[in-house]
């Protein structure tokens, strides 16, 4: 694990430099760390070069004062590419990582060759509901809210079948900063990308979970017919796509960026 320094912030990182000629870039959801991709790292092998980072806030990647914006952790992006001198990427997000990924879409088009956006929405809940969350864990903290957690991130066929699993992502949650988590909740919140969606023009891959209640299938399809070169799949999964069907998700990677 690397870290850099930024004008306000230090970002953890994994690059892993396999020489490729295509670079894939995965953005965690909140609440979590890099570590939600180690499946895809595995399954991926060396089939591109591989960078992945934790958002701002969350896992060993500092926190700022105040809320945060997509655009900031957009611009929290471009600054590790071109620390790192990456032109074009492929860039997977998913959830908070999807609206990073759509602002990039929208405002960086130069930095990407693909996009893929996971268990997404232009907007993502309400903001009566996110001040609630935000309220709440203020108050008790992100284990008051985990099992509520679990319950939108894996469906109960998953969860009972995969206990060891979920217990360690959900270890991870409640291990995350609470100000980094609530700094984050403020930019879901203030997030809406309904009127501009239809400008990102690289190629897209929208990605759904037919038993996600967050980002709902609904959500997908909005995307795909605002987005115009865009595809959706959907995967039997609630909100953590990537983990619950780490293989389908892995091959719908592997699929969209060679073809
Ligand atoms: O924890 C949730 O509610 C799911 C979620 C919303 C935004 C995100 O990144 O995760």
């Amino acid at each position: 694990m690397s870290k850099i320094k930024m004008q306000n912030t230090t970002l953890n990182y994994v690059f892993d430099d396999f020489k490729k000629e295509q670079t894939l870039v995965f953005s965690n959801s909140l609440g979590t760390d890099l570590t939600m991709w180690d499946k895809q790292i595995e399954l991926l092998g060396t089939a591109f070069n591989m960078l992945r980072y934790d958002t701002r806030g969350h896992g060993k990647s500092e926190g700022t004062e105040g809320e945060y914006s997509i655009e900031m952790l957009g611009n929290d992006v471009l600054d590790l590419l071109n620390y790192l001198k990456i032109e074009k990427v492929n860039f997977c997000g998913l959830s908070i990582g999807g609206l990073t990924g759509q602002w990039l879409g929208i405002h960086a088009p130069e930095r990407l060759n693909k996009l893929i956006l996971c268990n997404t929405a232009v907007k993502i809940g309400n903001n009566e509901g996110w001040n609630t969350r935000i309220e709440t864990v203020q108050k008790n903290g992100l284990d008051s809210i985990v099992s509520g957690t679990q319950e939108r991130w894996f469906t109960p066929e998953f969860v009972i079948e995969n206990k060891a699993e979920v217990d360690s992502v959900l270890s991870t949650f409640v291990q995350t900063p609470l100000e980094g988590y609530i700094s984050c909740c403020a930019a879901v919140r203030d997030a809406d990308f309904t009127n501009e969606v239809s400008k990102i023009s690289v190629p897209t891959l929208i990605i759904s979970g037919t038993e996600d209640l967050v980002t709902t299938v609904k959500d997908g399809d909005f995307l795909m017919e605002k987005i115009p070169n865009s595809i959706l799949a959907a995967l039997k999964t609630a909100h953590i796509s990537n983990i619950e069907k780490a293989d389908d998700f892995t091959k719908l990677l592997i699929e969209f960026i060679k073809n």
